[in-house]
């Protein structure tokens, strides 16, 4: 078992390795004496992990609830934290209890915001069962929901009190959703690591699964220490997420968050290096390692349309929205770009010479 340890408002551990799910109860009482544990999961995982998770938690002493709400990102919205929130509330849940947040990134941001705010703050755990969840969600305390407005618009910094990352259940995940994660761990590469860019990028490091959470969970953990409440290098982690969540607000979340940010990803640098702001080549070496992780590079949204969406960041201060810009695969900047030269920094992005992308 691998252990990272955050050093934020709260410390906490993040626990990786085959196997975990069993040992949950155990790990959990380590740190938090036996009490109420609801459980909040979605449709799909709860067939799959709470059976289990729910067994390990009962023999080490917690008292078990569930609650489950449809999978998908459709269900990040205030209708389902209500819905968790009543439920929390009828099972009279208090305040020396706990939320056990079992599954994806949608299930961590909304389980975590219901922490956040029940009873003005519950302790919660983490146990990621996405690779972009493993490698993302879980860890550095961000919680929210979208509204029909935009991604994320309201939530908490609300960090967990445990992050239990049992990478067996990577296994169940369908490509697509795996590919969500490749995702997230190429950006962490263009951010700050060639190594891990490469590696991920080849496709090959299934037999490295553990070490490449570790990895990327390092790295997030890096940054959220220095920078727990956004306001300036953790915004680092947002790159290719300005013109992404855009993208996944105006297919109204059809499209995943993992391959609205590979589109925001590959359109950024794209034009960074159009600016003369990226070495040559860095956007085609992005483009060429989602493509070969099944991951969509293009939008057929126009340049005004991700604009008008982008104008919605929570980057943005007045008439400014900062941008993550790589300079080259490893290293990128923040920049301020006013509002009024966002479309045309999205038509750089996005033109092709003979034409637009
Ligand atoms: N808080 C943060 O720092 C942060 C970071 C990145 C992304 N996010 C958020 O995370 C969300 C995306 O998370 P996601 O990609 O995990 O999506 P998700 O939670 O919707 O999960 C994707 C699908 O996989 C299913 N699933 C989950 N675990 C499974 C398993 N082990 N086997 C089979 N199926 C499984 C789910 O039921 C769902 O249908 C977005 O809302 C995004 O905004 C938050
Ligand atoms: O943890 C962070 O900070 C990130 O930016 C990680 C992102 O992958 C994640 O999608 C996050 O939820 C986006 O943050 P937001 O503040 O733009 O909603
Ligand atoms: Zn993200």
């Amino acid at each position: 078992m691998r252990k990272v340890t955050v050093n934020t408002s709260t410390s906490y551990n993040i626990l990786i390795g085959g196997g975990l799910l069993k040992q949950a109860g155990e790990e959990i009482r380590k740190r938090i004496q036996p009490c109420k544990a609801a459980i909040i999961t979605d449709s799909t995982v709860k067939e799959l992990y709470e059976t289990e998770v729910r067994g390990s938690l009962e023999t080490a002493g917690f008292a078990v609830c569930t609650y489950v709400f449809p999978a998908g990102e459709a269900s990040k919205r205030i209708g389902t934290l209500e819905g968790i929130l009543e439920y929390l509330a009828g099972e009279e849940m208090t305040r020396q209890d706990i939320i056990v947040a079992l599954g994806g990134g949608v299930v961590g941001d909304m389980a975590g915001f219901a922490a956040a705010v029940y009873q003005r703050g519950i302790r919660f755990v983490q146990i990621p069962t996405t690779f972009l969840a493993a490698i993302d969600s879980s860890v550095g305390g961000k919680t929210a929901i979208d509204l029909a407005a935009g991604k994320n618009l309201a939530g908490a910094f609300y960090q967990p009190h445990l992050v239990l990352c049992d990478t067996d259940t990577l296994q169940s995940l369908p490509e697509e959703v795996f590919a969500d994660g490749i995702a997230e761990a190429l950006k962490y590469g263009v951010i700050g690591s060639r190594p891990l860019f490469e590696k991920v990028a080849s496709g090959d490091f299934r037999q490295e699964l553990d070490e490449v959470v570790e990895t990327c969970v390092s790295m997030k953990r890096d940054v959220v220490e220095e920078d727990e409440f956004d306001t300036g290098k953790r915004q680092l982690l947002n790159l290719g997420h300005t013109f992404g969540h855009a993208i996944e607000q105006k297919s109204h979340f059809s499209l995943t968050h993992g391959h609205a940010v590979a589109i925001g990803l590959h359109l950024i640098a794209r034009a960074a290096e159009a600016k003369g702001m990226a070495q040559p080549g860095t956007a085609e070496e992005i483009r060429q390692a989602l493509v070969k992780n099944h991951l969509p590079v293009e939008t057929a949204f126009s340049a005004a349309e991700i604009a008008e969406g982008t104008l919605r960041d929570k980057k943005r201060r007045g008439g400014a929205i900062s941008f993550v810009f790589p300079r080259e695969i490893g290293s990128c900047q923040i920049r301020k770009i006013p509002v009024e030269e966002v479309q045309a920094l999205a038509e750089t992005a996005m033109k092709k010479e003979g034409g637009p992308l």
